[in-house]
């Protein structure tokens, strides 16, 4: 009977990289105060033997780190390796248990390089799994839950944060002290209660199955580097980051992505000299620039990156720039995805 119950379940991998998912504190009171990637994956997943009951799951430690310290090697090594789990017959999902920093990045960078319909959802939490109130158990019991679910596949990669299952495009960390801290500007696809996902939207943006990139094809990534548009700004930065070998600058703007008159001459020339520039907005609820608007795009042969975020932004950026260097394809693939 349980040899039966066993082959009727979803084989669902968790790959786990660290983060606050994996963290401890000295006691329970610590919500805040902690280290992040400190429990094994084994460990994490016999803390949920609920887990059992949803999916025959297994776990891979592939790093343990916390994720503000993820490099573009660790993005490389993780998406690889998602590949090769998600070719073969006996995976039908993968989980990825991250640390909260980065994990928008992460889970966008999946979302574009992965060929599969396979369910790829990550997760983490917002407290270590020692403190009272610990939110890792149930957003990866919800994580599993939708890895296992029939219903996930080709829905592009996923996120599930606070009952909440999101796009992996779209949601980013908008605050660092609730538990409710993922947010998208465009809304929550659907919702995992109990173990059961309900869904209410779909992304109208190209992803896994359907992207033009596939993480076999990507060896390396180039540098793109982002600096942040504010008051009494200078270019410092920007010129500082293209002279160490940036290929491409997101301006992380202010407002519309307006860029101040003291930093306009800076990436004029900068582009001139082959640098791709890409205005972002850092507004909190999220950015929408559009080309020609604010500065003149078309003139400066500059790519304007939409509603993604700077590094959300930054990511795309790298991706695309494994296949193309001109701006107009850039600002396709800007549009696209
Ligand atoms: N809540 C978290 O996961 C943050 C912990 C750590 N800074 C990380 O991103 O890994």
């Amino acid at each position: 009977k349980e040899a039966e119950q066993q082959q009727k379940l979803a084989n669902v991998v968790i790959l786990a990289t660290g983060g606050t998912i994996a963290g401890a504190g000295a006691s329970a009171a610590n919500s805040a105060t902690y280290q992040a990637a400190k429990v094994g994956i084994d460990k994490l997943i016999a803390g949920v033997p609920e887990l059992a009951q949803l999916a025959n799951v297994r776990g891979e430690q592939v790093m343990q780190i916390a994720s503000e310290s993820i490099s573009n090697d660790d993005l490389l090594k993780l998406g690889k390796r998602v590949a090769e789990l998600a070719d073969s017959n006996d995976v039908d999902g993968i989980v990825i248990t991250h640390g909260t920093d980065t994990l928008e990045e992460t889970a966008y960078f999946l979302n574009l390089v992965e060929k599969t319909d396979k369910p790829i959802v990550v997760v983490g939490s917002m407290r270590p799994g020692t403190a009272m109130s610990a939110d890792g158990m149930l957003n990866l019991y919800n994580a599993v839950a939708v890895a296992s679910d029939k219903q996930s596949r080709g829905k592009g990669v996923l996120v599930t944060m606070n009952d909440e299952i999101q796009s992996g495009r779209d949601v980013s960390k908008s605050i660092n002290i609730k538990t409710e801290a993922f947010k998208s500007a465009w809304g929550p696809m659907g919702m995992v209660v109990e173990g059961k996902s309900y869904w209410f939207r779909l992304p109208a943006k190209r992803h896994t199955s359907n992207s033009e990139f596939d993480i076999k094809q990507i060896s390396s990534l180039p540098a793109v580097d982002i600096a942040y548009g504010y008051g009494n700004v200078t270019d410092t930065a920007y010129k500082a980051l293209a002279q160490n070998g940036a290929k491409a600058l997101i301006h992380a703007g202010t407002g519309n992505g307006s860029v101040s008159s003291r930093v306009v001459p800076a990436l004029q020339e900068l582009r001139k000299n082959g640098v791709q520039i890409i205005r972002s907005s850092h507004v909190n609820q999220g950015g929408f620039v559009l080309r020609n608007a604010e500065q003149p795009d078309d003139k400066n042969d500059w790519v304007v990156a939409h509603d993604l975020n700077p590094q959300k932004a930054r990511i795309l950026a790298m991706v695309a720039m494994t296949k193309t260097q001109d701006s107009k394809e850039l600002q396709r693939i800007f549009w696209e995805y």
